[in-house]
Order: structure tokens, then sequence, then C-alpha cells
């Protein structure tokens, strides 16, 4: 159990356990409570939620109509400074070895991603790399970048598999996310992305066939034994002259079917119609999104589908931004991703949140929003995360300003701001 009082603001984004996601101009309207004499708490209780928030003295009587003695619940002085619900991170591609420092230099000189991807770069040289890395390297490098996410706010992890592209590899990946999971107090939403790429010597038929033939089944094996629990969404690389359309239609239901939702790379270098295709089978939540087209963005209004943007992705290859004004004004819900990777190698949240509103010309309560209850949302934990409401797991972020938005506006200085991070009601980060 754990109190954190002496707060100036909490900000709750929303204040119920109903509301899954905003929408619109209600991503512009969050919940916030406020109090001139910083005399707001929270009090986090044995199961790790949030059980009561207000002002301090509220609270203390709550408590002691329930019997609880107060003099042993663990005290968080916050010093006047304000409370955000912890981070979530909706894209990443974090177990992977070695780096790409020197196609950032050719990219630097004019290099297309594609272009070094056909040379035998990008997505080919990381798979070889992490072929050749041993599981405890893997996870070792892994707990590194993880503890890093968890100091810069993120609490809740999309992590995909994807740098190995054949079943042995895959696995290997995904069980470094499934051991991590239960070392980290960091909480993960694994991926399986074996249609990453098309490795070096196959094709997009044979990988296709392995997929879906070999690798899922052994997967939904695993997760029925009980090995492999981390596995949650199915992702593909949905682009001209990687996987097309069908091939990521087919790979996408195969995963439906054996209980993943569907969450994938769509329209990020080529208008390819991968936003209308996702939104027809159902898909969970889609990424990148920078070609979109104005019909893709009409069918995924429709359907609820998740837009999950990733603005420093867009910031390295110098791509257009995706249109997150038209999708915010069609009622798309829209979330954001570091899509942390050895081409994008930024996992601070607030750092993506400050490129959002610049580049994507988003509000700062938008990117909040979309950085917490509508990532959550898109990983299925809409009613349970992303917001400091009672009932909802208490995950937060201390913050020393008494204005949040110090998070956003101080560019690549979090780590001035961010006082101790939160996770299910115990303190996993403190400055
Ligand atoms: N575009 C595909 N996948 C990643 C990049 C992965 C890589 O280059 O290693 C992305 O989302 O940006
Ligand atoms: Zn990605």
């Amino acid at each position: 159990m754990l109190i954190l009082y002496n707060l100036h603001q909490i900000v709750q984004i929303v204040d119920d356990e109903e509301m899954e996601c905003l929408r619109g101009d209600a991503m512009n309207s969050i919940k916030i409570i406020e109090c001139e004499n910083s005399s707001l708490a929270i009090f986090c209780d044995i199961s790790g939620k949030i059980g009561a928030l207000g002002t301090y003295q509220e609270l203390i009587k709550k408590l002691e109509n329930l019997y609880i003695d107060v003099s042993i619940i663990k005290h968080v002085d916050c010093k006047g400074g304000s409370v955000i619900p912890g981070l979530v991170d909706g894209h990443t591609h974090p177990v992977f070895a070695g780096d790409r420092v020197h196609e950032f230099a050719m990219k630097l000189a004019g290099a297309t991603y594609m272009e070094v991807q056909k040379a035998g770069g990008g997505i080919h040289f990381t798979t070889q790399k992490t072929r050749e890395a041993s599981e405890d390297q893997l996870l070792k490098d892994f707990e590194v970048i993880a503890k890093e996410m968890l100091k810069s706010g993120t609490t809740l992890l999309e992590a995909k598999s994807g740098y190995g592209l054949d079943m042995e590899t895959e696995i290997k990946q995904l069980q470094v996310l499934q051991s991590a999971s239960k070392r980290l107090p960091l909480e993960i939403s694994g991926t399986f992305c074996g249609a990453h790429a098309v490795p070096k010597g196959s094709t997009e038929e044979a990988q296709t066939k392995l997929i879906i033939e070999t690798i899922l089944p052994e997967i939904e094996h695993m997760q029925k034994s009980g090995e492999l629990t981390v596995v949650e969404n199915i992702d593909v690389f949905c682009e001209k002259g990687v996987f097309e359309l069908e091939s990521s239609q087919k790979i996408l239901e195969a995963g439906k079917n054996i209980g993943l939702r569907a969450n994938f790379h769509a329209d990020e270098l080529h208008p390819l119609g991968g936003a209308e295709m996702g939104a027809k089978i159902g898909a969970t939540a889609m990424s990148h999104l920078e070609e979109i087209s104005d019909e893709g963005l009409q069918a995924m209004s429709k359907t609820g589908t998740v837009a999950v943007l990733l603005p420093s992705t867009a910031y390295i290859l110098r791509l257009t931004p995706p249109p997150a004004r038209k999708m915010i004004t069609a009622g798309i819900p829209v979330a954001l991703g570091s899509d942390f990777n050895p081409n994008a190698y930024c996992l601070s949240m607030p750092t993506i949140m400050h490129l959002a509103c610049v580049l994507f010309r988003m509000s700062m309560p938008e990117a909040l929003v979309a950085a917490t209850l509508n990532a959550a949302f898109s990983l299925g934990r809409g009613k349970t995360h992303g917001a400091i409401a009672v009932g909802r797991v208490a995950d937060m972020v201390v913050l020393n300003t008494k204005k949040w938005e110090h998070l956003i506006y101080r560019f690549g200085c979090h780590h001035m701001v961010i006082e101790q991070v939160i996770k299910g009601g115990q303190i996993v980060f403190s400055k």
C-alpha cells in the first residue's frame, strides 16, 4: 500500500473505469484535479490499484472508516508536484542484437529506408545479429533498455519479435519478452512479427506459408501450455514489395484465429490500402499510416481501429507526417508509440509526445491521451490502465513541477522532471 501526498495536480485523464479511449474534441478535455495548497493525495491499495484520491484529509477519513491503519502505509511526499498516469508505449521492437549507427550516417547522406534494406542492411542486418545472439545476451540487452523505459515513465509496453524471421529466432525473441515480463516491473504486451521482412533467400509466399503453417501453430501450442503467455498481438509489415495486402491479410487472419489481436504496420511508405484492409478484418490497431488515403481514414473512423502514430520514425526518415489532425477530427482513437528499434533509437515517450505536438500538430493534452489511455486501449487495456481512477491499476509518474505540461515542454529533459515511477502501486524508479 502507498500514499502519494502533497500533490498540486492529479492528471486523471478520465475518472472512471468505463471510458476506454478518448476521441475527437474529448482528447482535449482531460480530467485534472488541482489544489492551490497542494494538499491532494492518492491511495494505492493492497492489490496495486487506485483505492481512493482527493485531499489528504478526505483520504485519511475514508481509510479510517475502512479500519485501515494509515500509520503503517508508506507515504511519498510529492512536494507540490503533479502526477500523470504511467506512460504506455504502443509500438516497439526492443529485442535485438547489435546497432545500426553506420546506417544512420548512410541515411543522413541521402539513402532511403528501403534502399538500405534492399542492399542487405536494415532489418536484414539486425536479423543476422539477432540470430547469432544467445537468448541470455538478448535478455541482458533488453533489460538495460527496459530499465531506461521505466525511468522515462513507461509502465506498459507493446513489444514485437521480428528480427528472427525463422521459427527458432522468433520464438527466442518472444521467450526473452516472456522472461523479462516475469523479472521486471514493466508490463509487456508481446507481438509476434514474423512478417517483419521477407528473409534473404526466401519469398513473400514462402514466408507467409511458414508463418501460417509452422510458427503460429507452435505459438498457439506454447500459449496453451503456459510457456508463452506474453504474446497477445500479431503484426505484419504491410508494405509494397514486402508483404502486400493479400499475404498480410492471410497472416493477420491466421493470427486472429488463435486469439491474437491484429495490430500491424500499415501505409508507411506507400498508400497501399492497408488501412482499408485492416478496418475490413477488424484490426485492433494500425501503426505509422503516414500514407493513409481518405478512404482508409473513413474506414478506420467507422470501425474504431486505433491509429498508433510514431513521430520518431517520421522524423528520422523525413517522412510526410501522418494526418493526425484529420484522424482526430474523424473520431479515430489516436495513440502514440516510440517505435524503439535499431533504425529509430528513441525510447523516451516524453520526447515522442513533444515530437507529436510539433511535427503532427497535436496539443499537449491530445499527446498525453495518446500516450496513456488510447495506447492502453490499443493493447486491450483501456478499462484498466492509462488513467488515474479508482479501481484502475496504480501506474503513475510523479513530476516535480506543479504543471504536468513541463514533461512535454522540456524537450529531451524528462529526467529533470520525473521524480518517481509507480507500477501497480510499487515504486519502481525514484530519483
Ligand atoms: N517499418 C518497419 N519496421 C520498423 C523498423 C524496423 C527496423 O528498421 O529495424 C518501424 O516500424 O519503423
Ligand atoms: Zn515498427
